[in-house]
């Protein structure tokens, strides 16, 4: 016991990555509603369509229907969530509990994104929807920091990648700048949908100096990043996954990485990866197999990510869980995830290094040197460590 780098490669526990502080860039409002709550705004709404009304039921119903290998059918789900989110009370409810449990989950940085034109059939408006998400998160966030957890929590405004209201959702992005909205996103079914129909949007944007993130290389593959890079100046790929394209892996290990490949890393853009989802949907066979573990070994600006957890079934500790098993990976490993994710966060950048040397590194810290308080010393003086 003489060395703590031995110390720091040991694989975390559970609770451990339960504490450690988080960060989270890729989650979506209508994917991670409580079952319990989808249960009560049914009834609160009058909506009579849910497959279930047993929360028990009606969680394991999403998870088996999301579970079904195909982005487009994994996507039908959303109906209910989104039918049960169109008042102005099930909005801030809905935002609030998700504050709260991913503060409970100890997650201290969330960005978390839904397309507000989905949530004008009970006669919001834009506006009034952002600023229902808007509260709900501040509400959120105090009703954590009463449970003793800290986190921040942005929105993400994202618009439909089938419909046409892309570049009015940026400017309602734009308008709330600074008021609880860090950026902008597409998402939905991406064959078909290619980024460049939006490029007004994005061009929009751009001239704003404001940042977003393209959902691409899910369930297409090269030339969806590729647009999203090259044509929509994408700051961040959403999953990205299929950048595994361009990068072959020899027999003796060695790797090359195509242009595209190249361009990703050097360019340290970073990739939103969502492993449980990637299964769900078919863009990867297994945890052990999903990109992430190459990625990472690579050196791309990876960042691990929950998408949607009610459909998933999953948490950012949960996420964290399946890479440690799959790919051995330890404190020092989950550190390097948190801080590349908050890295590429999109507050301004004097937040961002507080919260990576005030709250992540020391948080990291306070956990790694737990080893130190598991020891007992024997009565011959000499060390022991409790079994
Ligand atoms: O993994 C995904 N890929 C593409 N679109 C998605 C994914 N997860 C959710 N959404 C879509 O984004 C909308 C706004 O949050 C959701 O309603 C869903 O249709
Ligand atoms: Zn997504």
């Amino acid at each position: 016991m003489t060395s703590q780098s031995i110390q720091t490669g040991i694989t975390p526990s559970p609770d451990q990555i339960r504490r450690a502080p988080k960060v989270l860039l890729h989650d979506h409002l209508d994917g991670g509603l409580r079952p319990g709550t989808i249960v009560d705004l049914a009834r609160e709404t009058g909506y009579s369509r849910l497959p279930e009304t047993d929360p028990d039921k009606l969680g394991l119903w999403f998870r088996e229907a999301a579970d079904s290998g195909s982005l487009e059918r994994y996507l039908e789900t959303f109906t209910h969530t989104v039918g049960v989110m169109q008042t102005r009370e099930a909005l801030v409810r809905v935002a609030r509990e998700c504050a709260e449990d991913l503060a409970e989950d100890g997650v201290v940085y969330a960005e978390v994104r839904y397309a507000p034109e989905q949530h004008l059939d009970g006669g919001l408006t834009l506006e009034q929807v952002v600023e229902a998400v808007n509260e709900g998160f501040r509400e959120g966030e105090r009703a954590a920091r009463g449970h003793g957890h800290r986190i921040r929590v942005g929105a993400l405004l994202t618009a439909m990648r089938h419909a046409a209201r892309a570049l009015e959702i940026a400017e309602l992005a734009n308008r709330h700048r600074d008021l609880g909205v860090v950026g902008f996103d597409i998402a939905g079914a991406e064959a078909g949908y290619p980024p460049t129909r939006h490029l007004d949007a994005f061009e929009y944007l751009k001239r704003e100096n404001n940042h977003f993130t393209i959902h691409a290389g899910e369930a297409f593959g090269l030339p969806s990043i590729w647009q999203a890079l090259q044509w929509c100046g994408a700051d961040r790929l959403g999953h990205g996954v299929r950048i595994i394209d361009d990068i072959e892996v020899a027999d003796d290990g060695s790797v090359k990485l195509g242009r595209l490949a190249s361009y990703v890393r050097d360019k340290r853009v970073p990739l939103e990866m969502c492993p449980s989802s990637n299964l769900q949907t078919g863009a990867a066979a297994s945890y052990a197999e999903h990109p992430i573990g190459l990625l990472r070994r690579l050196h791309f600006r990876t960042t691990v990510n929950t998408d949607n957890r009610l459909m998933s079934g999953t948490s950012m500790s949960r996420e964290f869980e399946h890479l440690v098993d799959a790919f051995g990976y330890t404190l020092d490993d989950l550190a390097w995830f948190s801080v590349n994710a908050m890295k590429s966060a999109f507050i301004p950048f004097d937040e961002r290094l507080a919260m990576i040397s005030d709250v992540i590194k020391p948080g990291y810290a306070e956990l790694k040197s737990e080893w130190l308080f598991q020891q007992t010393v024997s009565t011959s003086g000499s060390v022991a460590t409790e079994s």
